[in-house]
């Protein structure tokens, strides 16, 4: 790998600031699925068995402003008891009480620090922020992947202060990710699917021009199906992406690229366990008052046609509301049809990656992504700002 990474510099007495991506479920206080938390684990470790001090910078969920319900306390909590580490909560993102704590702490103490985007200045890049975390340390390592397509303080700014770089996370990721950007095995299809659709469906245009065919399923299907001039519901669309959801379809044909859509779905009135469901067959479109929550059965069967004869599948993004049993057929089906595929599977997001532990399929593909956006925008060939603040290995 290009970029430096932590078995490039001395931990010995250090104190380290780690930019991790802890955004994680949590259900009534408690994480829900710990795989982001897991995976960033052999870094922290490995800082605390070099004797450093390590203080731990994570976002959580998208609050606007200061908000209880994402604190960083119950992941702070969950850490502690998967890890065994001496981990201390402090219920600040940054200021006076933060750095009493991490002048008080000792080496191999882990320190986790409240949401970043508690702060107005993170998702802002403000430099004062980045600054004044910067000089809590003497580094700072990026392990935060699945955060890489951002360019926030704690990833991005920080790294203008003192030097940045990559955890075991991190270059695991772009190792394994770069082999899939520049050396695709055909058929390559993507699966798209999830609930962040205005972030994620501009980057089709540029997958386009590498894979041969994209499935879309999740919350994504209602912008192009909206588009298509059906009846959505309730379900959830951007409604201001519906021009370029057409412009998709329209490239799409120009340029031979297969666009499937789904033909049948599961609609409810609410997202809630067992809420009335039906079953629709997409072209009498979704009645008023109901929404799509999962791909039907008929739509889980094409696409388990189209993964059939793949080289290389790329998915980000559950088919449907996984979390709800009711509406989980849809994304555990996919999960299965994509795990039987001879050939490269990367399944990426913090979301899709809990979905596939729920179905204990964490070891059945090529690669399990911590990142969803950041892995679609990593395959499109893009440089990610996260990964770019990184610094250069020396030659
Ligand atoms: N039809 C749907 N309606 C509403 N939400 C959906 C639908 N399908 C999937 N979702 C939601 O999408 C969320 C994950 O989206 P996203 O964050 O984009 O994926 P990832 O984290 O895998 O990158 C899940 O919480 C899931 O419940
Ligand atoms: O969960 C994340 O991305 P993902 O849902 O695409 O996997 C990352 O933590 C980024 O979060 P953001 O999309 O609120 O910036
Ligand atoms: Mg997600």
């Amino acid at each position: 790998m290009k970029k430096m990474t932590i078995r490039d510099v001395d931990l010995n007495g250090k104190t380290v600031i780690m930019r991790v991506d802890f955004n994680v479920p949590v259900e009534n206080g408690k994480v829900t699925d710990d795989t982001r938390i897991v995976a960033a684990l052999p870094t922290i470790k490995y800082a605390v068995e070099h004797n450093a001090k390590v203080i731990l910078l994570s976002h959580l969920g998208r609050p606007k402003g200061v908000d209880p319900k994402y604190s960083m306390k119950p992941v702070a909590e969950h850490l502690k008891q998967i890890s065994g580490l001496n981990v201390i909560f402090v219920p600040h993102v940054v200021g006076e009480e933060v750095k009493r704590a991490v002048q008080e702490a000792k080496p191999k103490d882990v320190i986790v620090l409240e949401n970043t985007r508690f702060h107005p200045g993170e998702e802002k890049n403000d430099p004062e922020l980045a600054k004044a975390w910067a000089e809590l340390a003497d580094i700072h390592v990026n392990d935060a992947f699945g955060t890489a397509h951002r360019a926030h303080a704690s990833n991005v700014g920080i790294a203008s202060f003192i030097p940045s770089v990559a955890g075991f996370l991190m270059e695991k990721e772009i190792e394994f990710l770069n082999k899939v950007t520049y050396e695709p095995d055909h058929p390559y299809v993507v699966v798209l699917g999830g609930a962040k659709v205005s972030d994620k469906i501009g980057v089709i245009t540029n997958l386009m021009n590498k894979a041969d065919k994209i499935l879309i399923g999740g919350a994504m299907m209602f912008t192009f199906l909206k588009a298509q001039g059906l009846n959505v519901g309730s379900s959830l669309v951007e409604n201001d992406k519906l021009d370029l959801a057409k412009q998709i379809l329209e490239q799409a044909e120009q340029k031979k690229v297969k666009m499937v859509l789904p033909v049948d779905c599961v609609i409810a009135q609410k997202i809630e366990a067992n809420a009335e469901k039906k079953i629709v067959d997409l072209k009498d479109g979704i009645p008023e008052g109901w929404m799509g929550l999962d791909i039907g059965p008929k739509t889980v069967e094409l696409f388990e046609k189209e993964l059939e004869d793949a080289k290389t599948v790329v998915w980000n993004g559950p088919m449907g509301v996984f979390e709800i049993d009711d509406f989980a057929e849809g994304t555990k089906r996919v999960a299965l049809a994509i795990s039987r595929v001879k050939g490269t599977t990367v399944v990426g997001g913090g979301d899709s990656a809990a979905a596939v532990a729920k179905f204990n399929l964490e070891s059945a593909y090529s690669h399990v992504s911590t990142g969803g956006g950041a892995s679609l925008e990593f395959l499109e060939g893009r440089e990610l700002p996260g990964i770019k603040s990184i610094a250069d290995k020396k030659k």
